[in-house]
């Protein structure tokens, strides 16, 4: 539970429309969405159908034409409990990795004498303690990757919002930074995570939500109760229980895109 009892995250009735000239366009909902503790949801769902506009309404990047979002028992705030990791990792250059990182922990408030412990800690935390001194251009697209999501934690954030961050990756960066990213949502954080790839969404979630066509609703809302802990990533992609998951998440994709 988040503050007053409610959930951490709280998406209700929603509906949000685009201007497209002299018309509106419905892009999401009507859409129910609450998120706990602990709670790892990835959303998918067909290309347009609102996935990265309910991130940028939870993230409080933008209000909802209808219904109300809540983060925490309040209308989310961009920076301010809520860290966000999008497709490209959007680095300062002309800072070094761990520049990077000290600059967000200096957004978030963090006094100057403990930013450097900080900023091991954290960098530590995503497998990159050795490079803080190289330069952002120096390393490879998922340490990029890396040092974005660390910033993203700089803040201690209750809720991380991931907006397809693996997508240029290549398959073998892309499946080292889903083990990690996996354990992310433990405690009292939740994370909410797009992406197009089944298999990335049964592997990394505690709860797969599927959005129908625009605009986006919830067709299906399944939980994932694969073991988060004590078994092999491999061991976990080779279960029948697996298997089985993927097959329903992408049964229920498939037949929102045929057409008819
Ligand atoms: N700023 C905008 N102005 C007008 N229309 C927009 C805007 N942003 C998104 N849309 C439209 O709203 C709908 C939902 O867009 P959104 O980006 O949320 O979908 P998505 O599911 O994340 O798509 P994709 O999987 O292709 O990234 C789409 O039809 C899109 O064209």
């Amino acid at each position: 539970m988040g503050a007053g009892g409610e959930p951490l995250v709280v998406v209700a009735g929603v509906e949000h429309r685009y201007r497209s000239g002299r018309a509106e366009v419905p892009a999401l909902g009507p859409l129910d969405l609450d998120v706990e503790p602990g709670e790892f949801v990835v959303v998918v769902g067909p290309s347009g159908s609102g996935k990265s506009t309910l991130l940028r309404l939870v993230g409080g990047f933008e209000r909802p034409a209808v219904g109300s979002v809540r983060v925490l028992g309040g209308t989310p705030v961009p920076g301010r409990d809520v860290g966000t990791v999008f497709q490209q990792p959007r680095l300062f250059p002309w800072q070094t990795v761990g520049g990077n990182v000290g600059t967000a922990l200096r957004w978030a408030g963090v006094p100057r004498a403990q930013r450097p412990e900080r900023t091991r800690r954290l960098l530590g935390q995503v497998g990159l303690a050795e490079l803080g001194a190289r330069r952002t251009w120096e390393i490879s697209g998922g340490q990029q990757q890396r040092v974005a999501i660390a910033r993203a934690l700089a803040a201690r954030p209750r809720l991380l919002l991931m907006d397809e961050p693996f997508a240029a990756l290549d398959a073998l960066t892309r499946e080292r930074l889903q083990e990690d990213v996996r354990a992310l949502a433990e405690g009292g954080r939740a994370v909410v995570f797009v992406t197009h790839s089944v298999d990335e969404a049964v592997f990394l979630a505690s709860r797969v939500v599927v959005l129908s066509d625009r605009p986006g609703r919830v067709v299906l809302d399944l939980p994932v109760p694969l073991p988060r802990a004590g078994v092999s990533a491999d061991e976990l992609r080779g279960s029948a229980e697996f298997a089985a998951l993927r097959g329903e998440v992408a049964g229920t994709v498939r037949a929102l895109s045929v057409p008819g």
